[in-house]
């Protein structure tokens, strides 16, 4: 790039820059102003507000002057966050207002344009924008287009634009460093520079580099179901924080960041994303994982973990695979609604209420309430006047109640200041005794009603876990086991064994969904309209039940999806299917179905070996940047495994930020670390989920490692004893893309057989 052009563009940042300093003097004013005005209300508020209190007109007047006087601080405050949003924006833009410059013209006129895109909007008069948000409809040409003819979407309509120049700065601290002017989509050089970064413990935006076909998920504003199968590091997860990013400006006013939900694969990976909408100037959408949802709902059980999860997902055990494909099943979900719906006519479970430890109101009372009504009532109605109903009775029994000896008790031992304070609540004097004593009576009655009370307000005459075994019960009569090859016995032993863990206060994973619709069905509760977009990550791992029973929880909600069938480490063959299954729950004619192939995370090496560890793997493009072939290491005994592991460690430490030694579970993970500590080898465990991502020697199971990168990745124990089964194979394929410069495979005795299928000019052997 030539000095003119870059001195050009300097003096054009200068001139911007100094536009963007005159518009934070005026936000500071704004920010000084509204702070006054607030403390001078706050200083006045005795003298003006008027307190007059002795007549009722007095009151009014005094109640109305407090609501003005509330309402001017309301707007000073308001005034006050408005400037201080715009203090932080303009704050933000001095260091890097802009990336990008297009000069383009539009069809049919002579005249070229040229606009700059940064991360914000910046106008120094209303309609002349000096900066475009990259969210813009205009910017859009920026990802979409090389030089030349191009079309665009505004809202009104399609619009054709000629494009000249394309150009990218990277600006630091208010001064280009580079300059590239491009004829491709988005410059390759620019986002070689961005994947030779190291690692970080927090994920940035992709906002300068976004792909075309990344553009594409970003921007879809039309369908119901967006599903983006895309390789492992494809960008999937950061496009999607990007979709949010864009939804916030695009619906704003409209959509806020409490309507957007994400699910994420856990509690590790939502810590290392929570930069990403900040960084872009928005509030993060509501983060959680499907464990934390489900554990929240049900306080009395402990909810099966994602290790005991990973356990027994893995399980050599046939059997316990098997009922589990039919618990997680979209048959079974059908089989629960047609259960549930039976329930509107029979079969509902109910509690005595009891009082002082006797039946106050029995099941049977209950049931006979709760069918009196007739068929046109749903689940909903039927519960909401079975409540009603039996309110009237607790209000009835009030009276006879009062003539009980333990009221009359209750009444003679009361103390004078407690009957003082229940009569402060009578206004009149009593008439006589008698009035005085019911009104006591009947004051102690209702207290000890209470608790009856509040249990028919929350249902809970309802056996919820009576129903949910009963409904297990059931299943062989709803659902053709032998489909599922389950046979009834092991069915039976199946309910047994779900007892045996509810009794002991645990719940599994696939129970919980189960029960969790149940509980909502029967209870009414309603469903969460206020969510209008869900984003799962990892959704491969997610079970057909599970995503049924989101869309029954989230029903106005838009879903964007983003899996790696091939990443699949919960749910294994049954990922396959999951996206047959979604396809019957989302009108066709609103899904989308996006694939990623191209490959980001991991240089072309690593991605030519990785992409040989899956069968249909060829679909899977590397991106050009080159770095080392993969390493495998194959050793005679632990010892010289553990030594090898050590030089590449301390190797590691000259050249990377984070090393991530991943092994298969936690009890792997959890005696290397021990081994290594007796080394003296410094390395952090990430055993659960709730700790914070490090730099640094890791030792994490891989289970854990989902969604995330790391500089260089060691595979230990990469043998047939660990990864032995077929069923791995979609494991080894995760563990391996989580590197993004350096893989090692480090063996005892012979590497697993899985890695056979690579060529072995793809890797060093070493
Ligand atoms: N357009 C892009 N510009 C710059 N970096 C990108 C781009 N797309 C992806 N990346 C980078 O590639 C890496 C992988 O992206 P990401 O984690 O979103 O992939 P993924 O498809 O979710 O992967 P996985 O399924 O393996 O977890 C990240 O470091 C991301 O920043």
């Amino acid at each position: 790039m030539s000095d003119s052009i870059k001195e050009t563009e300097q003096k054009h940042l200068n001139h911007i820059l100094s536009k963007v300093e005159v518009a934070k003097a005026e936000a500071v004013k704004k920010i000084n102003r509204a702070e006054k005005d607030e403390h001078d209300i706050n200083k006045n508020f005795y003298n003006d507000v008027r307190l007059k209190t002795s007549t009722y007109s007095g009151m009014m007047e005094t109640s109305v002057s407090i609501r003005q006087q509330q309402q001017m601080l309301e707007e000073r405050e308001n005034s006050w966050k408005h400037a201080t949003r715009e203090y932080d924006k303009l704050q933000k833009m001095q260091e890097r207002p802009y990336f990008a410059r297009l000069d383009f013209e539009e069809a049919g006129e002579n005249k070229a344009e040229t606009i700059y895109i940064g991360l914000g909007s910046f106008a120094d008069s209303p309609d002349h924008y000096l900066i475009y948000d990259w969210r813009a409809p205009i910017s859009s040409i920026y990802y979409d287009s090389k030089i030349g003819k191009l079309t665009y979407q505004t809202p009104m309509g399609e619009q054709t634009v000629n494009v000249t120049l394309k150009r990218q700065f990277q600006i630091k601290d208010g001064k280009i460093e580079t300059i590239f002017d491009t004829d491709q989509v988005v410059g390759d050089q620019m986002l070689l520079d961005n994947l030779n970064g190291k690692s970080n413990t927090k994920m940035k935006s992709i906002v300068t580099t976004i792909q075309r076909e990344q553009n594409k998920i970003i921007r879809d504003t039309k369908s119901d179901l967006l599903f983006v199968q895309g390789a492992a590091g494809s960008g999937k997860t950061a496009a999607v924080l990007q979709r949010v990013a864009f939804l916030l400006y695009q619906y704003r006013g409209k959509l806020s960041s409490a309507q957007v939900v994400l699910f994420s694969p856990n509690q590790l990976f939502n810590d290392y994303i929570n930069q990403v909408l900040p960084e872009l100037g928005e509030q993060n959408m509501v983060q959680m994982t499907y464990y934390q949802y489900s554990s929240l709902r049900v306080p009395k059980f402990k909810v099966e973990t994602l290790s005991e999860r990973f356990e027994e997902d893995n399980s050599e055990d046939k059997y316990v695979r098997n009922i589990n494909n039919l618990k997680n099943s979209l048959d079974f979900f059908k089989a629960e609604t047609a259960y549930t719906n039976h329930l509107n006519t029979e079969d509902m479970r109910f509690k005595n209420l009891k009082f002082q430890g006797d039946v106050f109101i029995s099941k049977e009372q209950i049931e006979e309430i709760y069918y009196s009504f007739n068929e046109n009532y749903n689940l909903r109605n039927r519960l909401d006047a079975t409540k009603e109903r039996l309110i009237k009775i607790l209000n009835r029994r009030v009276k006879s109640e009062m003539k009980k000896p333990w009221v009359e008790q209750a009444v003679q031992d009361l103390s004078r200041e407690q009957i003082q304070a229940i009569q402060n609540a009578h206004p009149d004097e009593f008439e006589n005794a008698e009035k005085e004593f019911d009104f006591l009576a009947r004051h102690i009655v209702i207290g000890a009603f209470k608790r009856i009370r509040s249990q028919i307000v929350h249902g809970r005459f309802i056996g919820v876990n009576n129903q949910f075994v009963h409904f297990l019960r059931n299943v062989p009569n709803l659902i053709d086991l032998a489909k599922f090859n389950v046979n009834k016995e092991e069915w039976t032993q199946s309910v047994d064994d779900s007892i045996a863990r509810m009794k002991s206060g645990h719940i599994s994973m696939s129970d919980v969904s189960i029960y969790l619709y149940l509980f909502d069905r029967i209870s009414g509760k309603r469903p969460k309209t206020d969510i209008r977009y869900l984003f799962i990550d990892e959704v491969q791992d997610y079970t057909a039940f599970q995503m049924a029973f989101m869309k029954f929880t989230f029903p106005r909600a838009r879903f964007t999806l983003l899996g790696d069938l091939n990443q699949a480490i919960f749910t294994h063959e049954n990922s396959h299917t999951l996206l047959t299954e979604l396809s019957t729950m989302f009108d066709p004619e609103k899904t989308n179905v996006v694939q990623l192939t191209k490959s980001y995370r991991s240089t072309e090496q690593i991605t030519d070996f990785t992409k040989h560890i899956l069968e249909g793997g060829s679909q899977i493009e590397s991106f050009a940047r080159i770095g080392d072939k993969p390493v495998m290491q194959v050793v005679d005994n632990h010892e010289a495994a553990l030594d090898k592991l050590i030089v590449k460690i301390n190797d590691d430490k000259q050249k990377h930020d984070t090393t991530a030694i991943i092994v298969k579970t936690l009890a792997d993970a959890v005696a290397l670390s021990e081994q290594l500590d007796a080394k003296n080898v410094k390395n952090t465990l990430i055993q659960t989920e709730n700790q914070r991502l490090a730099t640094g020697t890791l030792i994490i199971p891989a289970y854990l490692a989902k969604g995330l990168e790391f500089d260089s990745v060691v595979m230990f124990d990469g043998d047939d004893i660990h990864y032995g089964d077929e069923s791995d194979r979609q494991l080894v394929y995760t563990i391996c893309t989580r590197a993004m410069h350096e893989l090692t495979i480090i063996a005892e005795n012979k590497s697993s057989h899985l890695f056979d299928v690579v060529p072995t000019d793809l890797y060093d052997l070493q």
